[in-house]
């Protein structure tokens, strides 16, 4: 069961400060938070600044971890691989990185395990090179699970998945987080996914949270007007589920 404090995070690259003064709490059991904002708003610089991967000012507390900082592990927006190995080698490379090389069977059987819950075993042993981007995109978050991080950062992490595969690894990111306490934060475009799998929402506009708070609070007419510039709707389906309904862009 882990949380996070967040205090006055920035993130700067050379002289820019494209983060500025970012305090968010994620409170013990983290379960799923979204980080939403229009493109270039700074969602990437703000996860990897909470990883120690770009430089800044402020703190990063992980509250209730046993690892500390170690225990944090983030999922890049680009998949990028190494055609060579093979899914099953690729993930048994992350499950070693900053360990030694000695392969105990408990390891063996955890990829197996991680390979089977995103229905990836089949492809175990294809190379990366060989594989779609969907497909690479399921290796990238196998290769995220197998460290076991307390906190775990994933940057649009659905963006190369048809609907199908998206549904299924986001509601078994939830159960995961709410079965092992992790605490995981999600950049993502589709405010919808927003809505239903993540508990709560930070918005990051220019560079600064604007808003913060249970999802259905935070993604409203308003902010959608004020920060997405969309005439958008949010309302409730047949199944009684929230949903954004865009009208139009605001010119
Ligand atoms: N390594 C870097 N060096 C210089 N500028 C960078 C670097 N990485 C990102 N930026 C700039 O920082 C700003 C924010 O980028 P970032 O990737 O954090 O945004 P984002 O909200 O994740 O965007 P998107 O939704 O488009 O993925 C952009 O203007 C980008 O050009």
């Amino acid at each position: 069961m882990v949380g996070l404090a967040m205090q006055d995070l920035s993130v700067r690259y050379g002289r820019t400060e494209i983060v500025s003064g970012v305090s968010a709490e994620i409170p013990s059991p983290g379960g799923l938070t979204a980080v939403i904002g229009p493109n270039a708003a700074g969602k990437s610089s703000f996860l990897k600044r909470i990883a120690g991967l770009a430089k800044g000012t402020g703190t990063v507390v992980v509250v209730e971890g046993e690892k500390g900082d170690a225990g944090i592990s983030y999922m890049p927006q680009d998949t990028a691989c190494n055609a060579v190995l093979s899914v099953y080698e690729s993930v048994l490379m992350a499950a070693k990185q900053g360990s030694g090389w000695q392969v105990a069977d408990d390891e063996l059987s955890d990829i197996d395990r991680v390979l089977a819950s995103l229905k990836i075993t089949p492809w175990a042993f294809r190379n990366l090179g060989e594989l779609s981007g969907g497909q690479r995109q399921l290796v990238a978050i196998a290769q995220a699970l197998i460290r076991k991080p307390e906190i775990l950062l994933m940057d649009e992490p659905t963006s190369a998945l048809d609907l199908y595969r998206q549904i299924e690894v986001l509601t078994y990111m939830s159960s995961l987080a709410e079965r092992t306490g992790m605490a995981v934060m999600i950049a993502l475009h589709d405010l919808n996914h927003a809505l239903r799998y993540c508990e709560r929402t930070l918005v990051i506009a220019d560079g600064r949270l604007v808003a913060s708070g249970p999802s259905e609070e935070v993604i409203t007419r308003e902010m959608l007007r004020d920060i997405y510039r969309v005439d958008a709707r949010v309302e409730r389906c047949s199944l009684s589920r929230p949903m954004v309904i865009v009208d139009s862009s605001i010119v």
